[in-house]
């Protein structure tokens, strides 16, 4: 049995990903969307030379030791002094104020003595001291954020500074998740002999929802070819962009899944990758739907998803840069392994030595309270040797978006 390449798998799964598509939202929903659209500034900022300090907008070269300058007005944030100042004069300003015409610098108040309408300062400043000039933050014009960037809240900042009601987002994928097989039971039914609880759509919706528009759990179904061929039908009516099924995906002669989906009208990409957990991972379309069935096993799941979903994911929404696969010294060392590329549970470990990645042994794919441990994947190579504690490997972070 011939087993596709991680590498392989990706690539064929993103060249079915469609290229993103723009949609309108307002500042306040855009946290954590992708820019498909620079976002440009539209003014300078700031938009006239402001004070940074309280205190007063002098002319540099008037101020002297024992020197009394004449306060001829006040600038405050919102309205600025419209005259100008003179010589031997000075404007009370404050923070974020406009500096008015003729000062070239602010002295903080805390370096002022103040008789009536006669200040004088224990500090000679220099030209510019304390003054954030026109267009020091970003000048008209500049990009701020670029075109395939997520919005963060810093940037969400920026992006109001800049004055920008609405930017635009590259839509989100409607994805769906459907749990298969005969012996499964939603939390908090009591488990008769043979019953599982189904835990795999609890953890998938978590995982892709940062991601979506949607996800539509559609519950679980048993083996039975026309209730899947049923529930599979109306998944489809729904039109989702993603369609993730999990079970039934292996050899057995309950694992119909493919069979159903293939009879549905969907085109198979790939069937098979050669990587532990999740070897039976299945990928292919209908129409422009991508459908993935994962191996049912718990840790297979989770694995297969969070190596080739959200690659897909991520490239749906136009992310221009992939997440660093982090370089970290083991914490302890590696058993040898087989010709399947192992992403193994582990732990991010930190310590005096710094941060090191800690692994976890369990390797059965059904294990979920060790997957519960891990923050980190380490990426194992195909018939990699094992590895000494030190030994710097590559690692996926588990909640990187
Ligand atoms: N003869 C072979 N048998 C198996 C092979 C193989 O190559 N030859 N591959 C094994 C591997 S690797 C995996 S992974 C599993 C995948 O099997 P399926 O995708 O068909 O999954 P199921 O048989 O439906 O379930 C496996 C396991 O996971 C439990 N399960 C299923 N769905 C859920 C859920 N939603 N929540 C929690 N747990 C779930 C299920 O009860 C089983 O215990 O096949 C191996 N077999
Ligand atoms: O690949 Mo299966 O997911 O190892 O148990």
């Amino acid at each position: 049995m011939s087993l596709l390449p991680v590498e392989d798998a990706i690539a064929a799964i993103l060249a079915r990903v469609p290229a993103p598509i723009g949609e309108e939202v307002s500042l306040s929903e855009a946290n954590g969307r992708v820019l498909t659209a620079p976002l440009i500034a539209r003014h300078d900022q700031p938009p006239f030379n402001a004070s940074a300090m309280d205190g007063y907008a002098v002319r540099a070269a008037d101020v002297q030791p024992r020197a009394f300058l004449t306060q001829i007005g006040v600038s405050q944030a919102g309205a600025g002094f419209d005259g100008e100042v003179g010589p031997g004069q000075c404007v009370r300003i404050f923070t974020g104020a406009p500096v008015p015409a003729g000062a070239d610098a602010v002295i903080m108040q805390e370096q002022a003595t103040v008789f009536g309408d006669n200040v004088s300062f224990s500090e000679q400043p220099q030209p510019g001291r304390s003054i954030r000039p026109i267009g020091n933050d970003f000048a008209n014009g500049q990009v701020l954020i670029r075109a395939g960037e997520r919005l963060t809240p810093m940037r969400l900042s920026v992006a109001a500074a800049a004055n920008a009601p609405a930017l635009s987002v590259a839509r989100r994928p409607r994805i769906a998740v459907l749990a298969t097989g005969d012996e499964l039971v939603v939390p908090g039914t009591p488990l008769d002999p043979g019953m599982i609880v189904a835990s795999n759509s609890y953890g998938l919706a978590p995982l892709l929802a940062p991601y979506a528009e949607t996800v539509g759990d559609f519950g679980i179904v048993g083996d039975d070819p026309d209730q899947l061929r049923q529930r599979l039908e109306s998944v489809f009516a729904d039109a989702p962009d993603i369609v993730v099924t999990t079970g039934g995906a292996s050899v057995g002669d309950h694992d119909i899944v493919q069979e159903i989906l293939l009879s549905l009208g969907v085109t198979l990409d790939f069937w098979r990758i050669n990587m532990r957990p999740g070897k039976p991972l299945m990928f292919g379309t209908r129409g422009k739907t991508l459908v993935f069935g994962l191996p049912g096993n718990p840790v297979s799941a989770m694995v297969t998803a969070s190596v080739f979903i959200k690659p897909a994911l991520r490239h749906w929404l136009g992310l221009a840069v992939t997440p660093p696969a982090w370089r970290l010294p083991l914490a302890a060392p590696t058993p040898p392994n087989s010709a399947r590329r192992h992403f193994m549970r582990a732990q991010l470990v930190h310590g005096a030595a710094g941060s090191q990645v800690l692994p976890i042994f369990e390797t059965d794919s059904g294990h979920t309270s060790s997957m519960a441990q891990a923050d980190m994947l380490i990426v194992q190579p195909e018939h990699d040797p094992g590895q000494p504690a030190g030994a710097m490997v590559e690692a996926i972070a588990v909640d990187a978006f």
